[in-house]
């Protein structure tokens, strides 16, 4: 394992488990001269919890560990469960202090039994492998090692330490409140498979492992599938589909979650793999996004905003250089110098901004006839997720600019004359959620 700067880190809840694992480290790393870090994160969620905090302070004070804690500020957001919200800010506070700390190992006290518990909540709520593989022994994240070198150890092993070294630990109260799943696992469930069949544990651990090997196969399957089936970020359908089933939903699944900005429902997955064989075209809503298939290609976009129109917008002035936002509308016009194709910037000092009401006309060419906008969309190849966002009006009545076709032919400035160019730019989906 890697101790290179001599430090490592034990994350200490104050718990049984932890608190052995801070001691056990200690015999271990003080002989060979390393230096022990215990980090403790107080999530402000319990009466208790300065307790703990005060308690693990001292512990390690007393046994020679360097001492770090952080106190949890903000709360879950609607939707974020407690326990989600609490997880993913005790690691991320954990990686913050292990950097401090200079350590880049990182021990975590999960042992076997964590670990069965883990691989049935995950099947209860329906995990794929990547679920069910449950948690790694070793993992790499933000710069830092994290192992659990006690995850195939039973919790009486860890019990019988405590007991030996006669180890003073706290006993944290929603270990035992119902309202939390792993609660009523341990509390309930875990009693009786235990009475009903022979080593549980060991063999749930293993079905994990198999998990593990069957969602490390299918990255690494995708990854080898994936490449030649994308071209500037969309998948191409008709290769896509010559894939064999497994490989083909595999392939999909790797896309979806790369293309994806944040969680997105298994039931998406289903619903694609029914119904994009054999089509050219169609939309299919997304978590803040729309996949859209357009001549054979599958894109993702961010999903269009729905215009603001309870009040009509006043005329705009697009006649500089720059960016001008239009948050109704989700996206905003970029105002550019331009030597060819663009407007002049007298006609752009006053331009009104509507959306697609149908039977609009506009020219591609400067000498050709004015035709339907659907036509001429049609006739240009822009695919349907390329037409959103608001058409653009001269105060006299003529279409001046529509998305994905750019400013009206007869409307545009002579060679040589100062010009304009327009562009829509629709807001990028928001940042993307790690999965769990
Ligand atoms: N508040 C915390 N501060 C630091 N590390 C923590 C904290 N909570 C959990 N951990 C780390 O995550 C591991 C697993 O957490 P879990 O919630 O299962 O344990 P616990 O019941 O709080 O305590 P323990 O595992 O010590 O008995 C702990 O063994 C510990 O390494």
């Amino acid at each position: 394992m890697n101790t290179a700067s001599g430090r490592v880190a034990v994350a200490v809840s104050g718990g049984r488990d932890s608190t052995a694992l801070l001691h056990a480290t200690l015999r271990a790393a003080l002989p060979l001269g390393l230096q022990v870090w215990a980090l403790h994160v107080h999530h402000g969620l319990q009466a208790e919890a300065d307790a703990w905090e005060q308690q693990v302070r001292l512990q390690a004070r007393r046994w020679g560990a360097a001492f770090l804690s952080r106190r949890l500020t903000g709360a879950p957001e609607a939707g974020d469960s407690v326990e989600a919200w609490a997880r993913r800010e005790r690691y991320r506070a954990l990686a913050d202090m292990a950097g401090e700390a200079q350590c880049s190992l990182l021990l975590l006290g999960h042992h076997r039994r964590d670990q069965a518990e883990t691989f049935l909540l995950q099947a209860l709520r329906g995990g794929g492998p990547a679920g069910l593989a449950a948690m790694p022994a070793l993992a790499q994240r933000r710069q830092i090692t994290w192992a659990r070198p006690w995850l195939q150890q039973p919790h009486e092993a860890v019990q019988a330490y405590v007991q030996r070294h006669r180890l003073r630990h706290v006993e944290d109260p929603s270990n035992a409140d119902g309202r939390y799943a792993r609660s009523r696992l341990r509390q309930r469930v875990w009693p009786v498979l235990n009475a009903a069949f022979d080593d549980t544990e060991a063999t749930l651990v293993q079905a994990a492992r198999h998990a593990a090997q069957a969602a490390a196969l299918a990255a690494e399957v995708a990854a080898v599938d994936l490449p030649p089936l994308c071209e500037d970020g969309a998948l191409l359908l008709a290769p896509w589909a010559a894939l064999p089933p497994a490989r083909r939903r595999n392939a999909l699944q790797a896309w979806l979650t790369g293309a994806l900005p944040g969680r997105w429902p298994q039931t998406l997955l289903d619903r694609l793999i029914d119904e994009l064989p054999g089509r050219r075209g169609g939309q299919w809503p997304a978590p803040e996004a729309v996949l859209r298939l357009y001549r054979g290609r599958l894109r993702c976009v961010p999903a269009p905003s729905p215009p603001v129109l309870a009040a009509p917008l006043p005329a705009l002035d697009l006649s500089t250089p720059g960016f001008v936002a239009l948050p109704g509308w989700g996206g905003r016009f970029e105002v550019s110098d331009s030597t060819h194709d663009g407007v002049s910037p007298a006609l752009l000092q006053a331009v009104r901004v509507a959306p697609r009401t149908g039977g609009e006309r506009f020219h591609l060419a400067a000498r050709g006839l004015a035709r339907s906008l659907k036509k001429q969309y049609q006739a240009a190849g822009v695919p349907a997720w390329a037409r959103q966002g608001p058409l653009l009006w001269l105060a006299d009545g003529r279409l001046l600019y529509a998305p994905g076709l750019g400013v009206d032919a007869t409307l545009r400035a002579a060679r040589g004359e100062p010009q304009r160019a327009l562009r829509w730019c629709p807001d990028a989906p928001g940042p993307r959620q790690p999965g769990g």
